[in-house]
């Protein structure tokens, strides 16, 4: 399996390159070459494996002879071991035909866990092979650190700083971050939004002396590893619900767009999803542009969702690559204008065939807290904000023949205020994390300065003896 930039002008990579090099040199995101493509058939034997089993030959698909078979079966088993519920990734049903499938029963509690855990092993495995070491950086709005310094905190292959926006994550997400004293872990408050975050962990990955120096990699959904790694539970959800002989679709909690893209591999591999849901908070950019191809920049606001308190969701240009046939240069040219103007330029019939596969909707403050109290009074379920959002945009476009799945992406108890504001219940933490709110936190403060973070970058690099 190779892959390509989105942007034309970068190495073409096997697997372990691209999990490794994470952001392309010319600025672009990795994707494979060519799709691989599962029959029906093919689907319907896959009926029979556990999650474990059904993930590694998913992600087989995109890893191809780089890790052998049964490597990657023992880091999928691995990786789910430690999960809280038998089933990995359960589906509980809401009312006929409108199905959630829990993605937070991982240590962190969020469904960033699903990938994070492989990941950690992935460039584990890959790292001790080539007896290399590398940097890690990564942005954040609150779940993606907390899920990646979960699973990489004991590498001795790596260092990890993470970026997270100054005040803007919920409590429970920075102290699941700040609170993990390990030497090769470095966080750092941005006083910023997380797309400030973003552009700087792209800004480093730009500027080429430092990117070689450290041998920086990524693990947000830029790299294609986390999208990997992100497909299987919609195969896994869409097969206990009748697949590949029934249709059906999904709504996604949408902020940088990684989910959502996975779901959309998933179909572009041979899985019948008639369509995808994209639910946003105020912050409605991909919303405004499924109605009226409007994707215009505006100011991040903070809400109650805070994980998709986002304007510039990465893998959007992945999409944006395939409804332009793949032309890499015209999708090159409209990323760059889109950072300058703060606008993106779609041609019409590209936009046409992103709206037949994707229905958006955006929910305020005061609507999701009304969601998250109506889902517990009709269903008894307590979804979090974000979760919240999804059912609501799933009881929108729900069909009478189709099954929908929203996918929970986060546990309530992550955001308990906005819990406790919508039904009056706390919703308390595992045991597990019980003493989360005593334990001693570590973090600096800083200004979104590119030197000043690759000087903390660095230096807590070399004192782990990179
Ligand atoms: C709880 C939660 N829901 C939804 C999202 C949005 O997912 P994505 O960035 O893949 O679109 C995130 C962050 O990624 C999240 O942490
Ligand atoms: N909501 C995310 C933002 C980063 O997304 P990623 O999937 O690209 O890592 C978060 O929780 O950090």
């Amino acid at each position: 399996m190779r892959y390509i930039s989105t942007r034309g002008q970068a190495p073409i990579l096997n697997f372990s390159h691209t999990l490794l090099t994470g952001l392309a040199e010319d600025g672009g995101l990795y994707i494979p070459e060519t799709w691989p493509h599962l029959s029906h058939n093919d689907l319907r034997e896959l009926r029979k494996l556990d999650y474990s089993e059904l993930a590694a030959k998913i992600i087989g698909l995109f890893t191809g002879d780089d890790i052998p078979a049964p490597i990657l079966l023992d880091l999928c088993k691995q990786s789910y071991a430690n999960f809280n519920h038998k089933a990995i990734v359960p589906l509980v049903q809401l009312e006929h035909n409108l199905f959630v499938q829990e993605l937070f029963h991982g240590p962190t509690l969020a469904f960033k866990d699903m990938a994070m855990q492989l990941l950690g092993r992935l460039f584990d495995y890959v790292l001790s092979q080539r007896e290399e070491h590398i940097t890690i950086v990564g942005a954040t709005s609150g779940d993606t650190g907390s899920a990646a310094i979960e699973a990489f905190k004991d590498s001795k292959y790596l260092t990890v700083t993470i970026l997270h926006p100054y005040g803007r994550t919920s409590e429970v997400q920075r102290r699941q971050m700040t609170t993990v004293l390990s030497p090769n872990i470095n966080n750092i408050a941005i006083k910023g939004s997380f797309d400030d975050c973003q552009d700087l962990v792209k800004s480093m990955f730009a500027d080429m002396p430092f990117r070689k120096e450290m041998h920086l990699s990524a693990i947000n959904s830029i790299n294609w590893g986390r999208i990997a790694a992100q497909i299987p539970y919609y195969i896994y959800a869409a097969l206990c619900l009748g697949a590949p002989d029934r249709e059906i679709s999904f709504t996604v909690p949408t902020g940088n767009f990684g989910n959502i893209l996975a779901a959309w591999t998933a179909k572009k591999i041979g899985l019948p999803i008639r369509f995808l849901g994209v639910a946003s908070n105020h912050n409605d950019i991909l919303t405004r542009f499924l109605l009226n191809n409007d994707m215009s920049i505006q100011e991040v606001k903070p809400s109650l969702s805070p994980s998709m308190d986002i304007q510039i969701s990465s893998n959007f240009e992945r999409l944006l690559f395939e409804l332009l046939d793949r032309d890499a240069a015209q999708c090159c040219q409209i990323m760059q204008n889109f950072r300058k103007d703060g606008k993106m330029n779609i041609p019409e019939q590209s936009w046409t065939k992103a709206t037949q596969n994707f229905k958006g909707m955006s929910l305020n403050n005061e609507e999701t807290k009304k969601a998250i109290t109506k889902i517990f009074k009709d269903s008894l379920y307590l979804a979090d904000p974000h979760t919240a959002i999804g059912i609501i945009t799933a009881q929108k476009y729900l069909e009478k023949d189709v099954p929908m799945v929203t996918v929970a992406t986060a546990h309530p108890a992550k955001f308990p205020d906005a819990i406790k504001q919508a039904t009056g219940i706390l919703p308390p933490l595992p045991l597990a994390m019980a003493d989360l709110y005593e334990r001693k936190e570590n973090y600096q403060i800083l200004p979104a300065d590119l030197q000043a973070i690759e000087n903390s970058v660095r230096t807590v690099a070399y004192q782990n003896n990179f």
